[in-house]
């Protein structure tokens, strides 16, 4: 019933223009399906799209969250299987319930969602692909609530933050709940009048709310970056030209600034781009980093301070084997958490 509300929403919901503030890449909108193509460019989606028919995708939320819509964007023929928690999902694709899994793992608001990339850190799964969404807040409540009768806000804590100074102009109270989606549910199965949800146009036209404001988000310019992971690593294919991306973690009891310096000048030196490259320590942490150890029966160990690191390139690459092969020198462990393709679309939702 939720799949047939959702196939339903998707080809209804109001088609939306963006206004896109000053940006270079910028070129033409084509519509496909309910989302928006903002930036045009090379489709490096194709692969899972194509082979996406029946993969179960598990995802944080309730149906309308937007992480669903990331997942039936990057895989439209899939069936998405919606989760309480994060590590629901991760236990979905664990027990074989999901083939693939979405997480949330960075925004250009907030950066990197720590405790999601950790997760990943800490159990055998590999990235098969990145979606980036335009993500678009807006203020849903009950039909015929109006502005003035409301009292607090509820919403995923990351839409809650990224929209803190609209919230404290409007005065109101806020509180987290597990997603946009289930903000929604909650408004309707509780029937409050005195609360509004901060989900998308989507959630309001899937749950039937009324939309009192739009663009709630305190920076127009807001994406996010979701991972899919699968248990197993798919070969990428070779024979398409597709942008290719890796991603790894770089864990060590070393000196962090002295890592940090060597994967600089290892991968500056063979002309390899770095997409990201973050320090994660024990003091942002409160506690060591823990990476699962792949090669050693699996076992989770300790660190200090450990680097993600994302550059453009294959491991099939020779010049990524040689810097890999660098790195490994040091006191250092280095794990492949995925060799995927980037597709370097932004796709937008309201
Ligand atoms: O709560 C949701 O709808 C999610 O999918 C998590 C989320 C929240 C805010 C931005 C992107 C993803």
């Amino acid at each position: 019933m939720a799949e047939m509300l959702i196939n339903q929403t998707m080809s209804t919901t109001k088609r939306t223009h963006f206004q896109v503030p000053s940006l270079p890449a910028f070129r033409t909108m084509n519509y496909r399906r309910n989302y928006v193509k903002i930036l045009n460019s090379l489709n490096g989606s194709v692969q899972i799209e194509e082979a996406s028919r029946n993969l179960k995708v598990a995802y944080q939320g309730a149906p309308g969250a937007y992480s669903e819509f990331a997942a039936k964007t990057a895989c439209p023929e899939s069936v998405t299987i919606p989760c309480r928690a994060v590590i629901n999902v991760i236990s979905a694709i664990e027990t074989g319930r999901a083939d693939l899994a979405i997480l949330a793992v960075e925004s250009t608001m907030e950066g990197t969602a720590v405790r999601n990339y950790d997760l990943l850190l800490q159990r055998d799964l590999c990235i098969v692909q990145e979606i980036n969404l335009f993500v678009q807040y807006c203020l849903l409540a009950m039909p015929g609530v109006t502005k003035s009768e409301l009292k607090r806000v509820i919403s995923h804590p990351m839409a809650l933050a990224h929209c803190g100074r609209s919230l404290a102009e409007l005065g109101l109270d806020h509180e987290a709940v597990d997603d946009t989606a289930g903000a929604v549910e909650l408004l309707l199965s509780n029937r409050m009048l005195d609360t509004a949800a901060i989900a998308s146009t989507r959630a309001a036209a899937l749950y039937g709310l009324d939309v009192l404001a739009h663009g709630l988000q305190d920076e127009s310019w807001n994406v996010t970056r979701f991972l899919i992971l699968s248990k197993n690593n798919p070969k990428i294919a070779k024979k398409r030209k597709i942008r290719v991306k890796t991603s790894m973690v770089v864990a060590h009891h070393s000196g962090t600034l002295d890592v940090l310096l060597k994967v600089l000048s290892t991968f500056s030196s063979r002309k390899i781009s770095l997409t990201k490259l973050e320090v994660n320590s024990s003091i942002d942490n409160n506690g060591p980093v823990k990476v699962l150890d792949a090669h050693e029966g699996g076992s989770v160990k300790e660190y200090p301070s450990v680097l993600y690191v994302d550059f453009e390139g294959s491991i099939d690459d020779q010049k990524v084997k040689d810097a890999i092969a660098e790195l490994s020198k040091l006191p250092v462990y280095v794990r492949i958490l995925g060799c995927y393709s980037a597709d370097p679309t932004i796709y937008g939702l309201q």
